[in-house]
């Protein structure tokens, strides 16, 4: 059992619709409030030499890139700490306490308990006018599959390709580009945490349409071959890149970094060079 198959029971148990985007929508007077919370644990996402400085920033580099995906500003945040050693809280803090100015929000709770493994979970909230907002349901057949930045960085690092180590271990939300993306009027959008190929077979969960993308047009990390580089970027995780539909016209947005890799489909199918992509990706997996 993995965890897109637990989801479905969890949509069997709560409405469904709460599970379709990457952020809660609720509706705060005249603006809407998203707000968004992830858990991280030492064994499957603190790499062997991260810092608890790293641990503390990336717990909330996670969270505020799901609010930027919905083209919300950030606000505050909450981080709740299992901790194994009181000697790593004061890393861990500063750490999430820098991300969280490096990106306009600001740390105002949590929590804090003992563990036998360090554990993260970070909760953000975030900020947007209704008419700006984004979620991942919204692609029309003929609208540009595109994403920010390159993709497979984060898991070029896990490979040893020790040049992208920093961007492993320092993941940069997409903070700025979620709200200049979502003012250009982009069509869906969600960040890519477990690799494009599940993001995509996320977006199809939730659209009438389907996704056809070249593999050549892929922003590759640098300096990696680029037969490894092709499948780092479909289906490695932790790149916390934006995958977002444009209507024609909208792409580029300026001060954005982006690249078309695709485009959407009538036929419900998600397409890599013609052929259908496998759904394969980073994911949380239970035996038995
Ligand atoms: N235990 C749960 N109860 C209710 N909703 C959940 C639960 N777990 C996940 N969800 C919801 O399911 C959707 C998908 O969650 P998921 O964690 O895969 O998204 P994400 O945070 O964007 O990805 P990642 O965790 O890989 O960064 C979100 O809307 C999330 O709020
Ligand atoms: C040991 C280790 N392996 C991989 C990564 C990269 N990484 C960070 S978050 C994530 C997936 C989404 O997270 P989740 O679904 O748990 O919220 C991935 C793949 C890491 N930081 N450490
Ligand atoms: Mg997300
Ligand atoms: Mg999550
Ligand atoms: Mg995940």
């Amino acid at each position: 059992m993995d965890e897109r198959g637990l989801h479905r029971l969890i949509g069997t148990i709560i409405a469904p619709e709460h599970l379709e985007d990457d952020c809660a929508v609720v509706p705060c007077a005249d603006r809407l409030m998203v707000v968004s919370t992830d858990m991280l644990h030492e064994t499957t996402d603190f790499p062997a030499g991260m810092t608890d400085w790293q641990a503390g920033w990336m717990a909330v580099a996670v969270t505020l890139s799901d609010v930027a995906s919905m083209g919300a500003a950030p606000g505050q945040v909450l981080l709740a700490v299992g901790l194994d050693r009181p000697e790593r809280l004061r890393g861990i803090m500063e750490g999430a306490r820098d991300c969280c100015a490096a990106f306009g929000a600001e740390l105002v709770g949590g929590d804090l308990d003992a563990h036998s493994e360090l554990t993260l979970v970070s909760t953000g909230i975030g900020w947007v006018e209704p008419g700006y907002l984004v979620r991942r349901r919204g692609a029309r057949p003929g609208d540009a599959v595109a994403v920010t930045g390159r993709l497979g960085e984060a898991q070029a690092a896990l490979n040893g390709w020790e040049q992208h180590r920093r961007e492993l271990l320092e993941p940069q939300p997409r903070v700025r580009e979620g709200q200049a993306l979502a003012r250009a009027g982009v069509s869906a959008m969600m960040d890519i945490s477990d690799g494009l190929a599940l993001s995509l077979y996320d977006l199809l969960a939730v659209n009438d349409c389907g996704f056809a993308i070249d593999t050549a047009r892929l922003p590759l990390p640098a300096g990696v071959p680029v037969e490894e580089g092709r499948l780092l970027a479909l289906y490695g995780g932790g790149d916390f890149e934006l995958l977002f539909c444009a209507p024609q016209g909208v792409v580029p947005v300026a001060g954005v970094e982006a690249h078309v890799i695709g485009e959407v489909i009538d036929e419900r199918v998600v397409l890599a060079d013609g052929e259908p992509l496998e759904p394969r990706g980073y994911l949380h997996e239970w035996s038995g």
